[in-house]
């Protein structure tokens, strides 16, 4: 017996265009990241990976990445659950800013810590800045916990009380889980799969719009590490691409 879970980063949004940190900002898709939606659900769809349940964060770029693989797959109708513990790292002050200008500005050593290190999260953002999360109604529950930056340790920490009380009980149901969410979440998920260490994980990028299946076994291990990409080459091109923003 074994589980199936699918991994899929939300498609090109407007900001991963124009080269901008994004985090928990909401911004849409472009035409390229619905096309990647509509790719991936038809990926889906030909490998004969029939989500029966999705999980998507509460940002729009996953809803409707999610909304439109599943479209394609002809898999509309199945339930949705939605969390803000599946939503994008919080990129703190760097939120709207441009990676290439930050990298030129601050250099590699520091551009690389904020972005890939395990646990130094990028300077706070302020409540009064244009790119703050404060006081939006999907966030209210929250209260003061509401992150102002986060580094990938603290997404771990919020993510995974997600995963073991939402997400593995679907799975342990036996369904085909699709798990819609954002590089820096589907990094802590994966580490967490793979035992990845807090080292290595700097070296991981997962590209948009590409969907990753897992088949985890009866105590959730991989039963291949890295699970496998329904499109290997398009995904590793992809990667390296994120690997390079701000170069
Ligand atoms: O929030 C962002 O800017 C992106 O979704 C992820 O960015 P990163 O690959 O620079 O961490």
């Amino acid at each position: 017996m074994t589980y199936t879970l699918v991994l899929l980063r939300h498609g090109e949004s407007e900001w991963n265009a124009k080269n901008l940190f994004t985090g928990w900002v909401d911004v849409p898709l472009n035409d390229k990241g619905r096309a990647e939606g509509v790719r991936a659900g038809e990926l889906l769809r030909d490998a004969g990976v029939l989500p029966d349940v999705v999980h998507t964060s509460l940002l729009r770029r996953a809803i409707n990445t999610a909304a439109t693989a599943l479209d394609g797959a002809d898999r509309h109708w199945i339930p949705v659950r939605r969390s803000w513990r599946l939503n994008e790292r919080h990129y703190g002050a760097l939120q709207g800013k441009n990676k290439k200008e930050t990298l030129d500005a601050y250099g590699e050593e520091q551009f690389m810590l904020w972005r890939r290190s395990f646990d130094v999260p990028p300077p706070p953002l302020d409540d009064d800045s244009e790119f703050s999360q404060a006081g939006l109604p999907q966030y209210a529950d929250l209260g003061a916990d509401l992150p102002r930056t986060e580094c990938l340790k603290d997404v771990i920490v919020r993510f995974l009380p997600y995963w073991e009380s939402a997400i593995v009980p679907d799975l342990q149901a036996g369904q085909t889980v699709l798990v819609a969410a954002h590089g820096n979440s589907l990094r802590a998920l994966v580490k967490h799969l793979d035992g990845i260490s807090d080292e290595d994980i700097a070296g991981l990028n997962i590209p948009t719009g590409m969907p990753l299946v897992y088949e985890l076994d009866e105590s959730l291990q991989p039963t291949v590490k890295g699970g496998r990409y329904l499109d290997p080459e398009a995904a590793a091109a992809a990667a390296a691409a994120v690997a390079n923003q701000g170069r």
